[in-house]
């Protein structure tokens, strides 16, 4: 099992609470947690002596070395200067030497080390290290390293550290910052770290859960120790709600009294003139009180959430549909709302963002990594495990570990099941051909589930294809990506060969993910639902279509599915029925249009 060091330890109730690590740092180098030999004494003498005492220096002289050694007493010395060959030599005990791995040369300056233990770090900030911040994993991808020398460092926290065991399957895993709040070390994130890797990581969580929440062989619980009793709260929970009258005539009664449904199917006369094919409808989610289908699945978990006794709503946005959405029903159910968003998409979407705001929902802004939904998601998770007791998360899309993808299928099938009533209302028969854009896939799944048993429904899933899918900048995930885990479960994701997530790019804020749902990577694997990819400048000209044929602007998301309804619809009869998800309306995405569409119009 791999081991954890906790670093840069400095008061006596965090040393108690790293007393289960297998190995505690004190830092002697510059530092903010820079202590001296005598207060490092003092700690080590309440740890275990099963637990390694490591000392931090960076181009210390040997002699403060030495003493070090000798007085804490330290059982290994971890040095991260420039420090030689002889000096490594001249330390009598196990000897740590760190790199900070920017580039190919820093991973061949670390294969010739004769250290014991070579330690794997992000290049320092103020100090050598000890900065928060992750490098790229990848770059050890053709290292050669034994990984029983290698321990990893940099920037690892509770929600990271499996991806990184998972990566690169090290001997010990090494926390300072991540198990800090406000620069401070934090008892309760120290004792949730170690309980993340030793007591639950990861990869032990998966024969655990494999009876539950799979779609095939997609979906689980990946989830760390600390989330797992809320997990299987939330799963008890829905398991009562969903088959109780009462929950469902109170779930409906928002839908209709509050959301505004049931929404028309309406029938596309000028789009069916114009194709030259097939009739086609669009099914009018747009129509929705906040604009979105997004709504249908809030309120559903907000229910959940008062009925668990939570009153607390932690969620992520990408284009803020989900956010505003999940401020509202908390402005309507007086819930504490706070709401993670990447900074890009707060600059992409600030209307939405002032609503939530409006709404009286705190947005916090993601700088981290490409600063979108996938960093949103990472952080709102964080969010959740430090505040798991009194703390719902309102997840919002298809995604995160059973019973998340289920849940908010269900709650977003209304889509589907009035779809189907209306259809057959309206033409006596099903449709031949339904599509919606997925990027984590709950407004597709919600309308597709409905018609899973009824083959002779073809079911088109629309991803994006960004800037083309052979460029590095798409959010294709079905289309491009491969097998692993992300957010809980284990579905496609786009990740390079080490498993490093890459970043999905879209033109819209909603479809840039680089996972997507279990169950739809399930019904793509057993052929039930064909995947395609459209690119940001196809769903661009979809908007214009839409808006000037049918008087309807579409959300940016939604244009992906009219573009591919446009080619599927190519090759069909008049006596053919499409139809459409119109999964949200285009005003959030205003300000794009006004940018990109000047020209094109
Ligand atoms: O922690 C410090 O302040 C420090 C200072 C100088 C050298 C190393 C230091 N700490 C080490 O840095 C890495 C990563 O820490 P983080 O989790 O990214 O904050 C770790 O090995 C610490 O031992």
């Amino acid at each position: 099992m791999t081991k954890v060091k906790i670093c840069g330890l400095q008061e006596l109730e965090h040393v108690r609470a790293a007393s289960t690590a297998d190995a505690a740092g004190f830092v002697f180098a510059p530092s903010r947690r820079r202590i001296s030999i005598e207060q490092a004494a003092a700690l080590a003498a309440e740890l275990p002596e099963s637990v390694e005492k490591i000392g931090v220096f960076v181009n210390a002289g040997l002699d403060e070395v030495l003493e070090a050694v000798q007085k804490v007493p330290l059982s290994m010395v971890q040095l991260h200067g420039d420090e030689t060959d002889d000096f490594i030599r001249s330390i009598p005990v196990k000897v740590v030497q760190a790199f900070s791995v920017r580039d190919i040369e820093d991973v061949k300056k670390l294969e010739r080390s004769i250290a014991d233990f070579v330690l794997v770090d992000a290049p320092g900030i103020d100090f050598r290290g000890g900065s928060g911040r992750t490098f790229d994993w990848s770059l050890l991808g053709g290292a050669s390293i034994d990984p029983e020398r290698l321990i990893v460092a940099g920037g690892l926290d509770a929600v990271n550290v499996g991806q990184a065991i998972n990566s690169l399957a090290p001997y010990m895993v090494d926390v300072s910052s991540g198990v800090e709040t406000e620069g401070n070390k934090d008892a309760d994130k120290i004792k949730i770290f170690i309980k993340t890797v030793k007591g639950d990581s990861m990869q032990q969580t998966t024969g655990t859960v494999k009876e539950t929440g799979f779609f095939g062989r997609f979906g689980g619980q990946f989830v760390p120790e600390t989330l797992m009793k809320a997990v299987k709260e939330l799963e008890a929970a829905y398991t009562e709600a969903k088959d109780d009258a009462d929950f469902q005539a109170d779930y409906h009664k928002y839908l209709k009294e509050y959301v505004g449904r049931e929404q028309p199917l309406t029938y596309a006369a000028r789009l069916t003139e114009a194709w030259g094919g097939p009739k086609v409808y669009l099914k009018r989610e747009d129509l929705n009180h906040t604009g979105a289908h997004k709504i249908n699945n809030a309120i559903g978990q907000a229910l959940l959430a008062i009925r668990m006794g939570k009153r607390k709503i932690v969620a992520e946005t990408g284009a803020g549909q989900h956010g505003v959405a999940t401020a509202t029903i908390c402005a309507l159910l007086d819930l504490e709302c706070v709401v993670f968003m990447g900074e890009e998409d707060i600059r992409r979407q600030q209307l939405n963002v002032f609503r939530m705001k409006l709404l009286g929902a705190k947005v916090e802004s993601v700088t981290k990594g490409s600063a979108t939904l996938k960093d949103a998601v990472n952080e709102a998770l964080r969010y959740w495990v430090t505040n798991v007791e009194d703390t719902h998360y309102l997840i919002g899309s298809a995604l995160g570990p059973h019973p998340f993808p289920t849940m908010v299928r269900d709650f977003q099938s209304v889509i589907g099941r009035e779809t189907r009533e209306q259809i057959l209302d309206k033409e006596g028969r099903l449709p031949d051909v339904i599509l919606a854009c997925v990027g984590g896939g709950s407004n597709a799944i919600g309308m597709f589930h409905p018609f899973v048993e009824d083959e002779s429904v073809r079911l088109i899933g629309v991803e994006a294809a960004g800037e083309g899918v052979d460029t590095a900048r798409h959010a294709a995930t079905l289309t491009k990506g491969t097998e692993g885990v992300l957010h809980g479960a284990y579905m496609k994701l786009l990740q390079d060969e080490n498993g490093q997530v890459q970043e999905a790019h879209s033109i819209s804020a909603g479809l840039d993910y680089p996972g997507v749902g279990p169950e739809h990577v399930h019904l793509e694997d057993i052929g039930r639902v064909e995947y395609k990819a459209v690119t940001d400048e196809e769903a661009l000209a979809s908007v214009i279509k839409l808006s000037r044929l049918e008087g309807i602007i579409p959300a940016l998301e939604s244009a992906h599915a009219v573009a591919e309804a446009e080619k599927t619809a190519a090759a069909m009869g008049s006596d053919e029925i499409l139809i459409i998800c119109v999964s949200g309306r285009g005003d959030k995405d205003m300000a794009t249009y006004a940018e990109k569409l000047e020209g094109l119009a």
